[in-house]
């Protein structure tokens, strides 16, 4: 592909990640944004927000200013929808994404969202796409309907040369002769993307069906072919929303996917970290959930030290130590911990106790398998 000057990866640089209040977007964590197609009051979006959060989402999505394609059908609460969807991020402790479909929608939102979407329709306004490229916020660019990979990665080298180094590429289905579906999820436009370009990609599986019955396991399929993040379509009560209802999770139908994404995020060593479900949050469910967690992580424990013991056996008794290789195995969990904000002095206190395990039981293991080569000498001579 021609002119990917900007976003075309090169032998330095093969991927980057995004980082924005405290969120990384292209990291080991797969991101959650999730909400509904329109912003359409202050309890629809305290609601869909408390889901978001419940799902261990990221950012909350809703849309204010809405390109439609019926002149007739809801535009969007503008300034007003905004202010409901500020304010229900910051309820919840989450991050905000909005569209912005010209300069005016642009500067009213620009200083109020922590990220800016430019949606399908507008994926080729190249004046917007240079405004966009003027900012300091990350850009969720969404392939256009119609458009080729090429053409998509052009549109994000527009924000990208205009200055603008943080843009995060969306697929969420281009149009087809298919008319199961609204329009057709394009899994392989992730790994076409990441093979010629270092920008993260994200997957909106919501407007690519646009019906709910194949959100989940879209969304799972989307994870295996590498998106960094998934763009979900959720709404307090979908059968209401003013638009794209048929598309839209119920919470519970949100959150339940939640859960089930930490093992397909596994499979494709990616982590999603989700507090689980539970209808509601006794001292007993909460204890149980605990429970079954300390259960794998003892159970992966004692995977690792199977594995370590095989190491052993290849080594050395004198290099059973190996201090290069704990210090880079420290520093890349202390970078992830660190992205899951988890404290990273516990990694730095858990660990040299397991390598101290693991060195004593290669010793062990050598120790007693130098005995069984010369026992056959002494028993063969006792006799
Ligand atoms: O990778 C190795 O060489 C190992 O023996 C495994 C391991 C570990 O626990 O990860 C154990 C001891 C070494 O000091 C370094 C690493």
């Amino acid at each position: 592909m021609k002119d990917l000057k900007l976003a075309g990866l090169t032998s330095e640089k093969k991927t980057s990640s995004i980082e924005v209040n405290g969120v990384t977007i292209g990291g080991k964590e797969i991101i959650l944004m999730g909400g509904p197609c329109a912003v359409e009051s202050s309890a629809q979006m305290s609601q869909s927000a408390e889901t978001v959060k419940k799902a261990g989402g990221k950012i909350l999505r809703g849309g204010v200013f809405k390109p439609r394609t019926s002149p007739y059908s809801f535009q969007g609460l503008g300034r007003e929808g905004l202010n409901y969807l500020v304010q229900a991020a910051k309820e919840q402790d989450l991050l905000c994404v909005t569209e912005v479909i010209d300069a005016q929608s642009l500067d009213l939102v620009v200083n109020n969202v922590d990220i800016i979407q430019i949606g399908a329709r507008n994926m080729q306004n190249f004046e917007l796409l240079k405004l966009a490229g003027k900012i300091d916020k990350p850009i969720i660019l969404k392939r256009g309907l119609s458009a080729t990979i090429e053409e998509w990665l052009l549109a994000a080298e527009y924000i990208l040369a205009a200055g603008n180094p943080q843009v995060i590429l969306c697929e969420r289905g281009i149009r087809t002769f298919e008319p199961s579906t609204r329009n057709t999820l394009d899994l392989s436009a992730v790994g076409v993307a990441k093979e010629v370009s270092h920008l993260p990609v994200i997957v909106d599986p919501s407007h690519a069906a646009g019906r709910r019955d194949l959100i989940s396991s879209l969304s799972k399929a989307a994870l295996a072919a590498g998106a960094d993040g998934l763009l979900i379509e959720m709404h307090p009560n979908p059968a209401e929303a003013v638009s794209d209802g048929p598309q839209s999770l119920t919470p519970e139908q949100f959150v339940q996917l939640a859960g089930e994404l930490g093992v397909v995020a596994n499979s494709v060593d990616r982590v999603y970290v989700c507090a689980g479900q539970r209808d509601s949050d006794t001292l007993e469910s909460l204890r149980a959930e605990i429970n079954n967690l300390d259960q794998n992580i003892i159970g992966q424990l004692a995977t690792r030290m199977q594995l370590v013991r095989k190491i052993g056996e290849q080594k050395r008794l004198d290099r059973v130590k190996d201090s290069n290789r704990e210090k880079e195995i420290m520093q890349r969990l202390v970078d992830l911990a660190e992205e899951l904000q988890l404290p990273s002095e516990l990694v730095k206190r858990i660990y040299p106790l397991i390598f101290e395990f693991g060195v004593q039981s290669q010793i062990k293991t050598r120790v007693a398998q130098d005995r069984d080569i010369e026992q056959p000498f002494f028993s063969a001579g006792s006799k």
